[in-house]
């Protein structure tokens, strides 16, 4: 089914289409956010992943004051000099004379009036006196040589890094003003689904479960609930009406078996289409709707692979546009051998990355995740596919 009831506008995705050249399938995912979601102040330690939705400028100059940048002796002047105590980083430095010096640690504090820092390795003292070469500012790291207060360090829509954290910090932030998470949902259909052990004949272990929470929460995503809805039209219908989630993600039921209700569960609550398949194997009937309340579906196909892709082209640039990030660019790779595509849609690939290029992986099924669990990135290739040599763009995987 499609043109599902559309109480929900977008005009900036346009009317649904089906099968979607895979490029603008994923640009529809993007621009499906209309804005990123609002901004929030939190701690550091909670920052973690997160974007910050205002540039981050820095507090204080850094360093904060002239420092020496390594032990040794703070000299001024030309020598021999004369040592005169110690100084340690954390104190606070008297002035410093001319032909005097004192002995100090990597960090500390720069006494005015010193003109550089002699290296403990380089200084030898002779009755007393001092004696080594220093040129002018040697050693010395001068307050403000990474940034000046109020300069910008970051742009709004960089992602929260380690980092990220730490130059924060050093800067002199103990909050920083991010993106709100999305919060996503994920609704596993299937009836032949079992969460744990073996199954018996007819039985499907769910693969997704497992794979999909560690991906979205990689794309920013809080994880707001993980369940079954198995074969029951009224129970998606009344799940995707109630999901508080900003996106809901399902698995399963896109196609057109006797069990597939997710296009009817849709048009009953309320969807707009925006994308209703795509050209691509595999995961060609993955779908990407708007609900009421300015939220979103994500409809992955149930074959496991197919899933990813999907994951991969529609769920995750989705999720990077709510959490405010920055549109990553395009990447291309050069393929080691031969990359066959499909005549008319797009290929996405397991591949691993050698010295001579991009190589495919066996067991590329839809129904497969042998070779996915091996790939160190999906390569796009376009229909008519990529020769040995030629160029083709990789998806990094999350
Ligand atoms: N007549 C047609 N049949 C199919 C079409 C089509 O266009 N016309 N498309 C095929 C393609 S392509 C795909 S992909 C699948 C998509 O199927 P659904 O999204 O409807 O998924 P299901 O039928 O529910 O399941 C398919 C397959 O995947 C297994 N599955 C489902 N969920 C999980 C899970 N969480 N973990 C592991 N495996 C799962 C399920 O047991 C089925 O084996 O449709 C084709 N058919
Ligand atoms: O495109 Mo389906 O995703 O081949 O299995």
């Amino acid at each position: 089914m499609t043109g599902a009831l559309a109480d929900v506008d977008h005009p900036r995705t346009g009317p649904p289409v089906h099968d979607r050249p895979w490029p603008q399938a994923r640009r529809t995912a993007r621009l499906a956010a209309a804005a990123p979601l609002p901004a929030e102040q939190v701690r550091l330690a909670a920052a973690l992943g997160r974007t910050l939705a205002e540039p981050l400028a820095a507090v204080t100059d850094l360093p904060g004051f002239d420092t020496s940048a390594m032990d040794g002796w703070a000299v001024a002047g030309p020598g021999p000099w004369r040592p005169a105590g110690r100084l340690l980083a954390g104190a606070a430095p008297a002035p410093l004379s001319d032909g005097t010096a004192v002995e100090i640690a990597t960090g500390a504090q720069l006494p005015p009036g010193a003109t550089g820092v002699l290296r403990r390795e380089h200084g030898r003292t002779v009755r007393g006196l001092l004696h080594g070469e220093v040129g002018p500012g040697q050693d010395v790291r001068p307050r403000g040589q990474e940034c000046r207060r109020g300069e910008t360090l970051l742009p709004a829509g960089t992602r929260v890094t380690a980092p990220v954290l730490g130059l924060a910090a050093a800067a002199g932030h103990d909050v920083l003003v991010v993106r709100r998470r999305p919060t996503v949902e994920l609704l596993l259909l299937g009836d032949e689904l079992l969460d744990s052990g073996v199954p018996g004949p007819g039985l499907v272990r769910d693969a997704l479960g497992p794979l999909l929470p560690p991906w979205l929460a990689a794309a920013g995503a809080e994880q707001i609930g993980v369940r079954g809805v198995g074969d029951d039209r009224d129970l998606l219908r009344e799940a995707l009406r109630h999901s508080p989630a900003d996106v809901v993600v399902t698995t399963g039921g896109t196609a057109a078996g006797p069990a597939d209700f997710l296009h009817a569960a849709l048009a009953e609550a309320g969807a707009r289409l925006l994308v209703d398949g795509v050209a691509v194997r595999p995961g060609h009937p993955m779908l990407l709707a708007a609900l009421p309340g300015g939220r979103h579906l994500v409809g992955l196909p149930g074959n496991p692979l197919a899933a990813a892709a999907g994951a991969l082209t529609l769920a995750l640039p989705l999720l990077d546009a709510l959490a405010g990030r920055a549109e990553p660019p395009i990447r291309t790779e050069s393929a080691a051998v031969d990359l066959p595509g499909n005549p008319e849609d797009t290929r996405l690939v397991p591949v691993v990355r050698t010295a001579d290029g991009l190589v495919p992986l066996r067991f590329d099924g839809p129904a497969m995740l042998r070779g996915l669990a091996l790939a160190e990135a999906v390569a796009v290739v376009p229909p008519g596919g990529v020769p040995a040599g030629g160029r083709a763009e990789v998806l990094e995987l999350p």
